[in-house]
């Protein structure tokens, strides 16, 4: 993906979200309902799950994203700690926002896909006041202009699963140094079908409860 191109976009013609509560609002990590699971923690958004990814070093900051209530919470108690991020983290925050739309797809697999999907082949914009990173941001009551990278995202997993969507059932491990939850190395991720299935054939009694942190 290249993230640099600045991309213009016509309101008229696109799928564009802010505010949650919108029709379109799910796409939003910022968007509750959405819950997830990694290492049998339950983290209520894919904003918390993305901020706490900057500090695999920092296990206690991390629970303290993780523990927070609200997405946009938990995103302002990371900012303090932000300087401490990974080092990488510049490069390798695309691929690790790509991992976590991927989780909230495998732990909400209906009700993310059929969203997903409703926006049919649309440009897939997040409309935002001032982030012309991970979104584009309004010039005039027409227009919106961005890099749109979590648009992008979106709209390639919306590809994915409209070719192949058994194929985003499981995600492998990122393959970046100390992809690290609370201390241990995020596994494999498969979805609570495939776990049961897995549990199923271990002979074990039965799926896992989980709580939130
Ligand atoms: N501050 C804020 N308010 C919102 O309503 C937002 N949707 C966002 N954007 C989201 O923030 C995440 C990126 O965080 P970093 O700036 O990289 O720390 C990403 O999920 C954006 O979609 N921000």
């Amino acid at each position: 993906m290249s993230e640099t191109q600045i991309r213009t976009y016509h309101t008229k013609d696109v799928v564009r979200f802010r505010k949650t509560t919108e029709e379109f609002g799910g796409l939003s990590n910022m968007a509750p309902g959405f819950p997830i699971v990694v290492l049998g923690h339950r983290i209520r958004t894919s904003e918390a799950l993305y901020q706490a990814c900057r500090f695999p070093h920092l296990p206690e900051v991390q629970k303290m994203i993780l523990s927070e209530g609200s997405p946009m919470t938990a995103k302002m108690r990371s900012k303090p700690f932000r300087k401490d991020s990974r080092p990488d983290w510049d490069d390798v925050r695309v691929k690790v926002m790509k991992w976590c739309l991927r989780v909230k797809l495998v732990y909400n697999w209906r009700k993310f896909s059929e969203l997903l999907l409703s926006t049919g082949d649309r440009p897939i914009v997040e409309d935002s006041r001032k982030d012309g990173y991970w979104g584009a941001m309004p010039q005039d009551a027409d227009t919106l202009n961005g890099q749109n990278v979590l648009g992008r995202l979106l709209m390639d997993l919306r590809r994915k699963l409209q070719e192949d969507p058994e194929a985003l059932r499981s995600i492998p491990p990122l393959q970046i140094r100390n992809f690290l939850l609370l201390g241990e190395p995020i596994p494999m991720i498969m979805s609570p079908r495939q776990q049961e299935v897995a549990l199923v054939r271990s002979d074990d009694e039965g799926p896992a409860q989980h709580a939130f942190l």
